[in-house]
Protein backbone atom coordinates (compact mmCIF):
# COMPACT_ATOMS: atom_id res chain seq x y z
CA UNK A 1 0.00 0.00 0.00
CA UNK A 2 1.47 3.88 -0.88
CA UNK A 3 1.05 5.69 2.13
CA UNK A 4 -0.04 9.52 1.27
CA UNK A 5 -0.22 11.41 4.26
CA UNK A 6 -2.09 14.26 3.00
CA UNK A 7 -5.25 12.05 1.53
CA UNK A 8 -5.67 10.61 5.22
CA UNK A 9 -8.98 11.94 7.29
CA UNK A 10 -8.97 9.58 10.33
CA UNK A 11 -6.39 7.70 12.65
CA UNK A 12 -8.36 4.94 13.83
CA UNK A 13 -7.26 2.98 17.92
CA UNK A 14 -8.21 -0.17 15.67
CA UNK A 15 -8.54 -2.46 19.25
CA UNK A 16 -5.92 -4.31 21.49
CA UNK A 17 -6.35 -7.47 23.43
CA UNK A 18 -4.03 -9.09 25.54
CA UNK A 19 -3.51 -12.77 25.89
CA UNK A 20 -2.43 -13.96 29.38
CA UNK A 21 -1.28 -17.04 28.43
CA UNK A 22 1.03 -16.30 26.20
CA UNK A 23 1.99 -12.26 27.81
CA UNK A 24 1.70 -10.49 24.62
CA UNK A 25 -0.64 -7.78 24.21
CA UNK A 26 -1.54 -6.67 20.47
CA UNK A 27 -1.91 -3.07 20.05
CA UNK A 28 -3.95 -2.30 16.43
CA UNK A 29 -3.98 1.35 14.49
CA UNK A 30 -5.20 1.61 11.21
CA UNK A 31 -5.38 5.04 9.05
CA UNK A 32 -8.49 5.57 7.08
CA UNK A 33 -9.50 1.83 5.67
CA UNK A 34 -6.12 0.47 5.26
CA UNK A 35 -4.43 -2.68 6.93
CA UNK A 36 -3.72 -2.63 10.81
CA UNK A 37 -0.58 -1.39 12.01
CA UNK A 38 0.12 -3.74 15.42
CA UNK A 39 2.32 -3.23 17.22
CA UNK A 40 3.14 -5.82 20.15
CA UNK A 41 4.22 -5.67 23.76
CA UNK A 42 5.68 -9.28 25.59
CA UNK A 43 5.28 -9.51 29.47
CA UNK A 44 7.94 -12.16 30.94
CA UNK A 45 5.91 -14.44 33.58
CA UNK A 46 2.99 -15.48 31.89
CA UNK A 47 0.65 -17.43 31.98
CA UNK A 48 -0.78 -15.01 34.25
CA UNK A 49 -3.78 -16.01 36.66
CA UNK A 50 -5.94 -12.65 37.17
CA UNK A 51 -9.01 -12.48 39.12
CA UNK A 52 -11.66 -10.79 38.58
CA UNK A 53 -10.52 -7.33 39.93
CA UNK A 54 -7.43 -7.57 38.35
CA UNK A 55 -8.08 -8.58 34.99
CA UNK A 56 -10.70 -5.81 34.91
CA UNK A 57 -8.05 -3.21 36.35
CA UNK A 58 -5.64 -4.71 33.17
CA UNK A 59 -7.95 -4.45 30.55
CA UNK A 60 -8.36 -0.73 31.88
CA UNK A 61 -4.24 -0.87 32.09
CA UNK A 62 -4.18 -1.86 28.38
CA UNK A 63 -6.70 0.57 27.23
CA UNK A 64 -4.41 3.39 28.40
CA UNK A 65 -1.27 2.03 26.68
CA UNK A 66 -3.46 1.20 23.58
CA UNK A 67 -4.25 5.23 23.54
CA UNK A 68 -0.68 6.56 24.46
CA UNK A 69 1.53 4.42 22.20
CA UNK A 70 -1.23 5.56 19.40
CA UNK A 71 0.98 8.51 18.94
CA UNK A 72 3.78 6.81 17.20
CA UNK A 73 1.56 6.10 14.22
CA UNK A 74 -0.91 9.16 14.49
CA UNK A 75 1.85 11.83 13.98
CA UNK A 76 2.72 9.97 11.06
CA UNK A 77 -0.21 11.77 8.91
CA UNK A 78 -1.85 13.56 11.81
CA UNK A 79 -5.21 13.29 10.59
CA UNK A 80 -8.24 15.65 11.53
CA UNK A 81 -10.39 13.07 12.75
CA UNK A 82 -9.51 10.87 15.67
CA UNK A 83 -11.54 7.15 16.48
CA UNK A 84 -11.47 4.87 18.94
CA UNK A 85 -13.42 1.79 17.44
CA UNK A 86 -13.58 -1.05 20.17
CA UNK A 87 -14.54 0.80 23.21
CA UNK A 88 -15.21 4.53 24.33
CA UNK A 89 -13.63 6.45 26.96
CA UNK A 90 -14.47 9.63 29.03
CA UNK A 91 -13.82 13.49 28.78
CA UNK A 92 -11.28 13.21 31.27
CA UNK A 93 -9.13 10.65 29.67
CA UNK A 94 -9.96 12.68 26.70
CA UNK A 95 -8.29 15.69 28.12
CA UNK A 96 -5.74 13.94 29.32
CA UNK A 97 -4.57 12.37 25.70
CA UNK A 98 -5.14 15.66 24.34
CA UNK A 99 -2.61 17.62 26.68
CA UNK A 100 -0.07 14.36 25.84
CA UNK A 101 -0.62 14.29 22.09
CA UNK A 102 0.01 18.02 21.70
CA UNK A 103 2.40 18.52 24.39
CA UNK A 104 4.61 15.45 23.77
CA UNK A 105 4.58 16.53 20.08
CA UNK A 106 5.74 19.55 20.53
CA UNK A 107 9.27 18.93 19.15
CA UNK A 108 7.62 17.20 16.71
CA UNK A 109 5.23 20.08 15.43
CA UNK A 110 7.84 22.79 15.83
CA UNK A 111 10.37 21.26 13.46
CA UNK A 112 7.33 20.10 10.95
CA UNK A 113 6.11 23.14 10.69
CA UNK A 114 2.51 22.25 12.23
CA UNK A 115 0.30 23.90 14.42
CA UNK A 116 -1.04 20.93 16.69
CA UNK A 117 -3.14 23.18 19.43
CA UNK A 118 -7.07 22.82 19.20
CA UNK A 119 -6.59 20.48 16.57
CA UNK A 120 -6.32 17.21 18.42
CA UNK A 121 -9.81 15.89 19.71
CA UNK A 122 -10.20 12.54 20.99
CA UNK A 123 -13.92 11.30 21.22
CA UNK A 124 -15.22 11.64 24.66
CA UNK A 125 -18.66 8.97 24.20
CA UNK A 126 -18.54 7.49 27.36
CA UNK A 127 -20.09 9.04 30.71
CA UNK A 128 -17.75 9.54 33.91
CA UNK A 129 -15.94 6.39 34.94
CA UNK A 130 -16.61 5.24 38.18
CA UNK A 131 -12.85 5.43 40.35
CA UNK A 132 -11.43 2.19 40.13
CA UNK A 133 -10.82 0.07 43.08
CA UNK A 134 -8.12 -0.37 45.68
CA UNK A 135 -6.49 -4.26 44.23
CA UNK A 136 -4.18 -4.97 47.32
CA UNK A 137 -1.23 -4.70 45.27
CA UNK A 138 1.96 -6.11 46.80
CA UNK A 139 4.99 -3.34 47.76
CA UNK A 140 7.11 -3.82 45.45
CA UNK A 141 8.63 -1.25 43.18
CA UNK A 142 9.21 -1.68 39.23
CA UNK A 143 11.74 1.23 38.07
CA UNK A 144 12.42 1.72 34.69
CA UNK A 145 16.19 1.78 33.57
CA UNK A 146 17.62 3.46 31.09
CA UNK A 147 21.04 2.96 31.01
CA UNK A 148 22.04 6.36 31.73
CA UNK A 149 22.82 8.10 35.44
CA UNK A 150 19.59 8.50 35.99
CA UNK A 151 17.76 5.65 36.68
CA UNK A 152 20.97 4.36 38.81
CA UNK A 153 20.78 7.03 40.92
CA UNK A 154 17.28 5.44 41.69
CA UNK A 155 17.93 1.86 42.26
CA UNK A 156 20.94 2.80 44.92
CA UNK A 157 18.54 5.00 46.55
CA UNK A 158 15.88 2.34 46.78
CA UNK A 159 17.89 0.22 47.74
CA UNK A 160 20.07 1.96 50.27
CA UNK A 161 16.08 2.65 52.16
CA UNK A 162 15.67 -1.10 51.58
CA UNK A 163 12.74 -1.09 48.78
CA UNK A 164 12.21 -4.20 47.05
CA UNK A 165 12.49 -3.42 43.36
CA UNK A 166 12.43 -4.89 40.01
CA UNK A 167 14.53 -3.36 37.58
CA UNK A 168 12.36 -2.87 34.55
CA UNK A 169 13.59 -2.44 31.28
CA UNK A 170 11.78 -2.10 27.29
CA UNK A 171 13.38 -3.29 24.23
CA UNK A 172 16.33 -4.70 23.20
CA UNK A 173 19.49 -2.78 24.34
CA UNK A 174 22.35 -4.88 25.21
CA UNK A 175 23.91 -1.62 27.34
CA UNK A 176 20.14 -1.34 28.88
CA UNK A 177 20.92 -4.84 29.72
CA UNK A 178 24.80 -5.01 31.06
CA UNK A 179 23.63 -2.16 33.79
CA UNK A 180 20.69 -3.92 34.54
CA UNK A 181 22.80 -7.16 35.64
CA UNK A 182 25.34 -4.69 36.77
CA UNK A 183 22.93 -3.67 39.78
CA UNK A 184 22.77 -7.43 41.12
CA UNK A 185 18.55 -7.10 41.46
CA UNK A 186 16.03 -9.25 39.99
CA UNK A 187 15.74 -7.85 36.54
CA UNK A 188 12.83 -7.55 33.90
CA UNK A 189 12.73 -7.04 30.29
CA UNK A 190 9.58 -6.46 28.19
CA UNK A 191 9.36 -6.67 24.47
CA UNK A 192 8.11 -4.18 22.35
CA UNK A 193 7.83 -4.40 18.49
CA UNK A 194 6.39 -1.18 16.77
CA UNK A 195 4.62 -2.15 13.65
CA UNK A 196 7.04 -2.36 10.64
CA UNK A 197 4.78 -0.92 8.30
CA UNK A 198 5.64 2.24 10.43
CA UNK A 199 9.44 2.28 8.86
CA UNK A 200 7.71 2.05 5.23
CA UNK A 201 5.63 4.91 5.75
CA UNK A 202 8.81 6.68 6.71
CA UNK A 203 10.10 6.04 3.78
CA UNK A 204 7.35 6.91 1.75
CA UNK A 205 7.60 10.15 3.51
CA UNK A 206 4.73 10.20 6.40
CA UNK A 207 5.63 12.91 9.22
CA UNK A 208 8.23 11.99 11.58
CA UNK A 209 9.57 12.98 14.22
CA UNK A 210 9.96 13.23 18.18
CA UNK A 211 7.52 11.62 20.15
CA UNK A 212 6.95 11.28 23.93
CA UNK A 213 8.63 7.96 24.49
CA UNK A 214 8.67 7.98 28.47
CA UNK A 215 4.89 8.20 28.24
CA UNK A 216 4.66 5.09 26.42
CA UNK A 217 7.49 3.46 28.33
CA UNK A 218 5.31 4.13 31.63
CA UNK A 219 1.88 3.02 30.23
CA UNK A 220 3.99 -0.22 29.29
CA UNK A 221 5.19 -0.25 32.77
CA UNK A 222 2.23 0.44 34.52
CA UNK A 223 0.29 -2.53 32.51
CA UNK A 224 3.20 -4.60 33.38
CA UNK A 225 2.66 -3.68 37.20
CA UNK A 226 -1.51 -4.79 37.26
CA UNK A 227 -0.12 -8.44 35.39
CA UNK A 228 2.54 -8.52 37.87
CA UNK A 229 0.12 -7.32 40.75
CA UNK A 230 3.07 -4.98 42.51
CA UNK A 231 1.64 -1.72 43.56
CA UNK A 232 4.98 1.13 42.30
CA UNK A 233 6.26 1.79 38.62
CA UNK A 234 9.39 4.11 39.58
CA UNK A 235 10.91 6.39 36.96
CA UNK A 236 13.55 8.81 37.51
CA UNK A 237 12.83 12.07 35.91
CA UNK A 238 14.96 15.27 36.88
CA UNK A 239 12.87 18.46 38.03
CA UNK A 240 14.85 19.97 34.88
CA UNK A 241 13.32 17.57 32.72
CA UNK A 242 9.77 20.33 33.21
CA UNK A 243 11.63 22.87 31.99
CA UNK A 244 11.77 23.00 27.48
CA UNK A 245 13.80 25.17 24.77
CA UNK A 246 12.71 28.94 24.53
CA UNK A 247 12.47 29.59 20.71
CA UNK A 248 12.86 33.16 19.89
CA UNK A 249 8.67 33.55 18.22
CA UNK A 250 7.49 30.27 19.22
CA UNK A 251 7.97 30.00 23.43
CA UNK A 252 8.75 27.25 25.12
CA UNK A 253 8.88 23.63 22.91
CA UNK A 254 10.19 20.72 25.74
CA UNK A 255 11.76 17.61 23.83
CA UNK A 256 11.34 15.97 27.23
CA UNK A 257 7.62 16.93 27.82
CA UNK A 258 6.35 13.41 28.88
CA UNK A 259 9.40 13.12 31.53
CA UNK A 260 8.29 16.56 33.67
CA UNK A 261 5.92 17.12 36.58
CA UNK A 262 2.49 17.95 33.99
CA UNK A 263 2.66 14.46 32.63
CA UNK A 264 3.70 12.68 35.79
CA UNK A 265 1.00 14.17 37.85
CA UNK A 266 -1.56 13.63 35.18
CA UNK A 267 -0.28 10.45 34.25
CA UNK A 268 -0.09 8.90 38.21
CA UNK A 269 -3.70 10.87 39.04
CA UNK A 270 -4.96 9.15 35.62
CA UNK A 271 -4.09 5.60 36.50
CA UNK A 272 -5.72 5.77 40.39
CA UNK A 273 -8.73 6.79 38.84
CA UNK A 274 -8.97 4.20 36.08
CA UNK A 275 -6.81 1.46 36.75
CA UNK A 276 -6.33 0.78 40.29
CA UNK A 277 -6.69 3.08 43.44
CA UNK A 278 -2.90 1.41 45.12
CA UNK A 279 -1.06 2.02 41.76
CA UNK A 280 1.60 4.23 42.18
CA UNK A 281 3.21 5.84 39.44
CA UNK A 282 6.37 8.54 40.52
CA UNK A 283 9.27 9.72 39.72
CA UNK A 284 11.85 9.29 42.44
CA UNK A 285 14.31 12.30 41.05
CA UNK A 286 11.36 14.51 40.61
CA UNK A 287 12.88 16.99 43.78
CA UNK A 288 16.12 17.30 41.85
CA UNK A 289 18.52 19.12 39.18
CA UNK A 290 20.25 17.43 37.17
CA UNK A 291 23.21 18.92 38.77
CA UNK A 292 21.84 16.89 42.38
CA UNK A 293 21.48 13.97 40.30
CA UNK A 294 24.92 14.29 38.70
CA UNK A 295 26.80 14.79 42.50
CA UNK A 296 24.28 11.73 43.50
CA UNK A 297 25.77 9.68 40.56
CA UNK A 298 29.15 10.73 41.32
CA UNK A 299 29.17 9.00 44.83
CA UNK A 300 29.86 5.55 43.30
CA UNK A 301 32.14 4.39 40.89
CA UNK A 302 29.94 1.19 40.27
CA UNK A 303 28.50 2.20 36.97
CA UNK A 304 31.27 4.13 35.09
CA UNK A 305 31.73 0.59 32.82
CA UNK A 306 28.85 -0.07 31.94
CA UNK A 307 26.27 3.50 32.11
CA UNK A 308 25.91 5.62 29.22
CA UNK A 309 23.59 8.80 28.59
CA UNK A 310 24.34 8.93 25.08
CA UNK A 311 21.04 8.29 23.27
CA UNK A 312 22.89 7.19 19.67
CA UNK A 313 22.78 3.89 21.99
CA UNK A 314 19.26 3.49 21.71
CA UNK A 315 18.50 3.55 17.67
CA UNK A 316 16.16 0.33 16.85
CA UNK A 317 17.58 0.94 13.53
CA UNK A 318 21.02 2.12 12.60
CA UNK A 319 24.88 2.55 14.11
CA UNK A 320 25.70 2.83 17.93
CA UNK A 321 28.89 4.63 19.24
CA UNK A 322 31.94 2.55 19.34
CA UNK A 323 32.24 3.06 23.47
CA UNK A 324 29.22 4.59 24.62
CA UNK A 325 30.11 8.25 24.26
CA UNK A 326 29.84 9.47 21.05
CA UNK A 327 31.05 12.65 22.24
CA UNK A 328 29.67 15.14 20.21
CA UNK A 329 25.99 14.89 20.77
CA UNK A 330 24.18 17.58 23.39
CA UNK A 331 23.82 14.66 26.04
CA UNK A 332 27.51 13.73 25.90
CA UNK A 333 28.22 17.24 26.53
CA UNK A 334 26.17 17.60 29.29
CA UNK A 335 26.34 14.80 30.69
CA UNK A 336 30.22 15.25 30.80
CA UNK A 337 29.52 19.35 31.79
CA UNK A 338 27.37 18.19 34.90
CA UNK A 339 29.47 15.48 36.41
CA UNK A 340 32.58 17.80 36.02
CA UNK A 341 32.25 19.53 39.47
CA UNK A 342 31.90 16.15 41.34
CA UNK A 343 34.09 13.68 39.94
CA UNK A 344 37.94 13.62 39.99
CA UNK A 345 39.16 14.80 36.78
CA UNK A 346 40.68 11.65 35.61
CA UNK A 347 37.92 9.35 36.30
CA UNK A 348 35.31 11.25 34.20
CA UNK A 349 38.12 11.30 31.26
CA UNK A 350 38.51 8.08 31.37
CA UNK A 351 34.46 7.48 30.94
CA UNK A 352 34.21 8.97 28.30
CA UNK A 353 37.54 8.10 26.81
CA UNK A 354 38.36 11.98 26.21
CA UNK A 355 38.39 15.67 27.72
CA UNK A 356 35.44 17.24 26.17
CA UNK A 357 36.17 20.51 27.61
CA UNK A 358 39.72 20.77 26.17
CA UNK A 359 38.45 20.72 22.65
CA UNK A 360 37.97 23.81 20.73
CA UNK A 361 35.63 21.84 18.19
CA UNK A 362 33.00 21.26 21.21
CA UNK A 363 32.59 25.30 21.91
CA UNK A 364 28.79 25.70 19.70
CA UNK A 365 27.74 22.78 21.27
CA UNK A 366 28.31 24.00 25.20
CA UNK A 367 27.33 27.72 23.62
CA UNK A 368 23.74 26.03 23.42
CA UNK A 369 23.60 24.34 26.42
CA UNK A 370 24.51 27.71 28.13
CA UNK A 371 21.86 29.30 26.01
CA UNK A 372 24.71 31.40 24.65
CA UNK A 373 23.28 33.22 21.28
CA UNK A 374 21.24 29.65 20.85
CA UNK A 375 18.37 27.70 22.75
CA UNK A 376 18.79 24.80 24.44
CA UNK A 377 19.28 22.01 22.25
CA UNK A 378 16.33 19.14 21.99
CA UNK A 379 17.29 16.87 24.41
CA UNK A 380 16.93 15.75 27.30
CA UNK A 381 19.88 18.01 29.34
CA UNK A 382 19.36 20.30 32.14
CA UNK A 383 18.70 23.83 32.46
CA UNK A 384 20.80 26.87 31.01
CA UNK A 385 21.31 28.20 34.40
CA UNK A 386 22.57 24.50 35.83
CA UNK A 387 25.19 24.67 32.63
CA UNK A 388 26.56 28.24 33.68
CA UNK A 389 26.72 27.47 37.12
CA UNK A 390 29.05 24.19 36.30
CA UNK A 391 31.01 25.89 33.76
CA UNK A 392 31.61 28.85 36.48
CA UNK A 393 32.10 26.06 39.11
CA UNK A 394 35.14 24.71 36.75
CA UNK A 395 36.62 28.04 35.93
CA UNK A 396 37.77 28.09 39.41
CA UNK A 397 39.43 24.78 39.76
CA UNK A 398 42.80 24.91 38.86
CA UNK A 399 42.37 21.40 37.02
CA UNK A 400 39.87 22.56 34.76
CA UNK A 401 40.35 26.69 34.40
CA UNK A 402 42.71 26.52 31.40
CA UNK A 403 40.76 23.70 29.50
CA UNK A 404 39.89 25.49 25.74
CA UNK A 405 35.82 25.72 26.80
CA UNK A 406 35.95 26.80 30.04
CA UNK A 407 38.76 29.20 28.88
CA UNK A 408 36.58 30.81 26.43
CA UNK A 409 33.74 30.79 28.95
CA UNK A 410 35.61 32.89 31.35
CA UNK A 411 37.00 35.21 28.83
CA UNK A 412 33.94 35.86 27.04
CA UNK A 413 30.70 34.56 28.76
CA UNK A 414 31.40 34.39 32.46
CA UNK A 415 31.56 38.83 32.21
CA UNK A 416 28.04 39.24 30.67
CA UNK A 417 26.57 37.35 33.33
CA UNK A 418 24.96 38.18 36.73
CA UNK A 419 27.64 36.52 39.42
CA UNK A 420 24.56 35.67 42.13
CA UNK A 421 23.25 33.55 39.32
CA UNK A 422 26.05 31.57 38.46
CA UNK A 423 26.34 29.63 42.15
CA UNK A 424 26.13 25.46 41.96
CA UNK A 425 24.35 25.29 45.89
CA UNK A 426 21.37 27.10 45.00
CA UNK A 427 20.74 24.47 42.40
CA UNK A 428 21.26 21.38 44.67
CA UNK A 429 18.36 22.42 46.53
CA UNK A 430 15.49 19.59 47.20
CA UNK A 431 11.48 20.13 46.10
CA UNK A 432 8.81 19.28 47.61
CA UNK A 433 6.64 19.00 44.10
CA UNK A 434 6.52 15.00 43.82
CA UNK A 435 4.44 11.80 44.03
CA UNK A 436 6.86 9.54 46.39
CA UNK A 437 4.86 7.75 48.65
CA UNK A 438 5.30 10.07 51.67
CA UNK A 439 6.27 6.13 53.35
CA UNK A 440 9.26 6.40 51.37
CA UNK A 441 9.69 10.20 51.16
CA UNK A 442 11.55 10.79 54.86
CA UNK A 443 13.98 8.00 54.22
CA UNK A 444 14.56 9.39 50.33
CA UNK A 445 15.07 13.02 51.68
CA UNK A 446 17.95 12.30 53.85
CA UNK A 447 19.36 10.12 51.57
CA UNK A 448 19.56 12.12 48.51
CA UNK A 449 19.83 15.50 50.35
CA UNK A 450 23.45 13.67 51.97
C1 LIG B 1 17.47 6.70 19.83
C2 LIG B 1 16.89 8.02 19.47
O1 LIG B 1 17.30 9.02 20.02
N1 LIG B 1 15.93 8.02 18.55
C3 LIG B 1 15.27 9.23 18.14
C4 LIG B 1 15.55 9.43 16.66
O2 LIG B 1 15.06 8.30 15.96
P1 LIG B 1 15.83 7.59 14.77
O3 LIG B 1 15.03 7.62 13.56
O4 LIG B 1 17.16 8.21 14.62
O5 LIG B 1 16.00 6.12 15.30
P2 LIG B 1 15.07 5.11 16.11
O6 LIG B 1 15.01 5.48 17.56
O7 LIG B 1 15.68 3.84 15.75
O8 LIG B 1 13.59 5.18 15.59
C5 LIG B 1 13.20 4.75 14.31
C6 LIG B 1 11.88 5.37 13.93
O9 LIG B 1 10.85 4.90 14.79
C7 LIG B 1 10.10 5.97 15.30
N2 LIG B 1 9.68 5.63 16.65
C8 LIG B 1 10.57 5.06 17.51
C9 LIG B 1 10.14 4.72 18.77
C10 LIG B 1 8.83 4.94 19.15
O10 LIG B 1 8.39 4.67 20.30
N3 LIG B 1 7.97 5.49 18.24
C11 LIG B 1 8.38 5.84 16.99
O11 LIG B 1 7.55 6.34 16.21
C12 LIG B 1 11.03 7.17 15.28
O12 LIG B 1 10.32 8.37 15.18
C13 LIG B 1 11.86 6.88 14.05
O13 LIG B 1 11.18 7.37 12.94
O14 LIG B 1 14.85 10.53 16.17
C14 LIG B 1 13.41 10.43 16.34
C15 LIG B 1 12.80 11.66 15.72
O15 LIG B 1 13.24 12.80 16.35
C16 LIG B 1 13.08 10.30 17.84
O16 LIG B 1 11.69 10.16 18.03
C17 LIG B 1 13.80 9.07 18.38
O17 LIG B 1 13.59 8.99 19.77
C18 LIG B 1 13.18 7.68 20.20
C19 LIG B 1 11.66 7.62 20.22
C20 LIG B 1 13.71 7.42 21.58
O18 LIG B 1 13.50 6.36 22.13
N4 LIG B 1 14.40 8.39 22.13
C21 LIG B 1 14.94 8.34 23.48
C22 LIG B 1 16.39 7.91 23.48
C23 LIG B 1 14.81 9.74 24.04
O19 LIG B 1 14.85 10.72 23.33
N5 LIG B 1 14.61 9.83 25.31
C24 LIG B 1 14.51 11.09 25.90
C25 LIG B 1 13.17 11.16 26.62
C26 LIG B 1 12.27 12.14 25.90
C27 LIG B 1 10.80 11.93 26.03
O20 LIG B 1 10.30 11.12 26.79
O21 LIG B 1 10.08 12.60 25.27
C28 LIG B 1 15.78 11.23 26.70
O22 LIG B 1 15.89 10.77 27.81
O23 LIG B 1 16.72 11.77 26.11
N1 LIG C 1 14.25 1.32 27.38
C1 LIG C 1 13.75 1.78 28.53
N2 LIG C 1 12.97 1.00 29.29
C2 LIG C 1 12.44 1.45 30.44
N3 LIG C 1 12.65 2.68 30.91
C3 LIG C 1 13.42 3.49 30.20
C4 LIG C 1 14.02 3.09 28.98
N4 LIG C 1 14.75 4.13 28.49
C5 LIG C 1 14.61 5.13 29.38
N5 LIG C 1 13.83 4.74 30.41
C6 LIG C 1 13.46 5.52 31.59
O1 LIG C 1 12.94 6.76 31.17
C7 LIG C 1 13.33 7.78 32.07
C8 LIG C 1 14.05 8.86 31.30
O2 LIG C 1 15.21 8.32 30.67
P1 LIG C 1 16.61 9.01 30.81
O3 LIG C 1 17.37 8.69 29.57
O4 LIG C 1 16.49 10.43 31.22
O5 LIG C 1 17.23 8.27 32.08
P2 LIG C 1 18.55 7.50 32.27
O6 LIG C 1 18.83 6.69 31.07
O7 LIG C 1 18.43 6.79 33.55
O8 LIG C 1 19.62 8.67 32.52
P3 LIG C 1 20.35 9.73 31.55
O9 LIG C 1 19.55 11.02 31.66
O10 LIG C 1 21.69 9.82 32.11
O11 LIG C 1 20.29 9.19 30.16
C9 LIG C 1 14.19 7.12 33.14
O12 LIG C 1 13.37 6.80 34.23
C10 LIG C 1 14.65 5.84 32.47
O13 LIG C 1 14.84 4.81 33.41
Amino acid sequence: MTFDRDSIRAFHFAGCDFDAASGVARLRYAFDGGPELVETITVPGAPFALDAARAQAAEQALRVLHLIAGVSYYKAAVPEEIRIDSYAIDADTAAFLESLYTNGLGEFAYRNGLNLHGRIRFPADASDAPAAPALGLRRHALVAIGGGKDSLVSIEALRAIGVDQTVTWIGGSQLIKACAERTGLPTLNIGRQLAPELFEYNRQGAWNGHIPVTAINSAIMAFAAVLLGVDQVVFSNERSASYGSLIEGTGEVNHQWSKGWAFERDFGAHLQKHVAADLHYYSLLRPLSELAVARQFAKSDRYDAHFSSCNRNFHLLGERPANRWCGVCPKCHFVFLALAPFMPKPRLVSIFGRNLLDDPAQIPGYDALLEFQDHKPFECVGEGKESRAAMAALSERPEWREDAVVERFSREIRPQLDASELEVAPLLKIDDEHRIPAALWERLRARLAS
